[in-house]
């Protein structure tokens, strides 16, 4: 579990000691709740959040994305706390694109905000788009059926990496993708990965998903919830389809259902 006081790095990420209440404090969904991802500079990493439903997970990644405040405890962002830290983005997963406006214009948008100006913004809103692989696509409106669940998700993803390249938050992103198109999206991000070193931060439901894709794997016990469990994933750091074949891999797999399974039954 977290150690704040050994860690040779800075971090990325600390929650520390976070309570959060809904009634004032007669009830606690999270309580005592610790979380700390270390920041690895030109590397990056992958942490995965595992959890029964209604654990906490999204209401951990509203915290780090500045959207909620706990009750009680303290969140740190680059070691900055909530307010005088970075923006950071996040990917969920209904579609979260402007329809009427172009792919381009969806992912200069952060810029736009900052005040970035017209030349600047597009270019690299550009390359964000070569990156997630929907060069040819910048000029369509961002809506479906012009384009598909999983080139939406893409806008999203660049859009929330143009704001943040350091920090890239994913709440359940492909959970309403279609199994071959959620297989080609956890393999853009791998990609993507590999390319610009961010630290991801990953909801997800499903454990073969979640080993297949993290470095790290947290689980939070239900009803208050804390992260109680921790699994280091040591696959290759290159994975492809052929990993899932591995007999590592299965029993990974297995090992975080037994561990999700003991969690979410005490
Ligand atoms: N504004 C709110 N008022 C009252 N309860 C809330 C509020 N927001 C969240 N909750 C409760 O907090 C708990 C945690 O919610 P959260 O969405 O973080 O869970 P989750 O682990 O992401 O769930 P799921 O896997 O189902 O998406 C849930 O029980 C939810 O009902």
């Amino acid at each position: 579990m977290p150690n704040f006081t050994d860690t040779p790095l800075d971090n990325i990420v600390e929650l520390r000691n976070i309570s959060q209440s809904y009634d004032g404090g007669n009830s606690w969904i999270i309580k005592g709740l610790d979380f700390l991802v270390e920041d690895k500079p030109a590397q990056g990493q992958f942490v995965v959040i595992l959890g029964a439903s209604g654990a906490g997970k999204s209401t951990v990644l509203r915290y780090i994305a500045g959207l909620q405040r706990p009750t009680e405890g303290t969140v740190l962002v680059k070691g900055k706390p909530l307010g005088e830290a970075p923006r950071v983005g996040m990917v969920f997963q209904q579609y979260s694109s402007l329809p009427w406006r172009t792919v381009l214009d969806n992912v200069a948008l952060p810029l736009e905000y900052q005040g970035v100006e017209l030349q600047e913004r597009q270019s690299r809103a550009l390359e964000m788009i070569e990156l997630v692989g929907l060069a040819g696509h910048e000029h369509k409106f961002a809506q479906y059926p012009t384009l598909s669940g999983g080139q939406l998700q893409r806008i999203a993803i660049a859009r929330s990496l143009i704001a943040n390249p350091d920090i890239l938050l994913m709440d359940e992103p492909f959970g309403a993708l279609d199994i071959n198109t959620r297989l080609q999206m956890q393999d853009l991000l791998m990609e993507i990965w590999h390319r610009i070193h961010p630290t991801i931060i990953f909801v997800t439901h499903d454990i073969p998903e979640a080993v297949y894709l993290a470095d790290d794997i947290y689980m939070m016990k239900p009803a208050p919830s804390r992260f109680t469990e921790h699994v280091h994933i040591d696959l290759p750091l290159s994975r492809d389809r052929e990993t899932k074949r591995s007999q590592e891999y299965i029993d990974l797999v297995r090992l975080v259902e037994d561990k999700m399974i003991a969690i979410t039954s005490t």
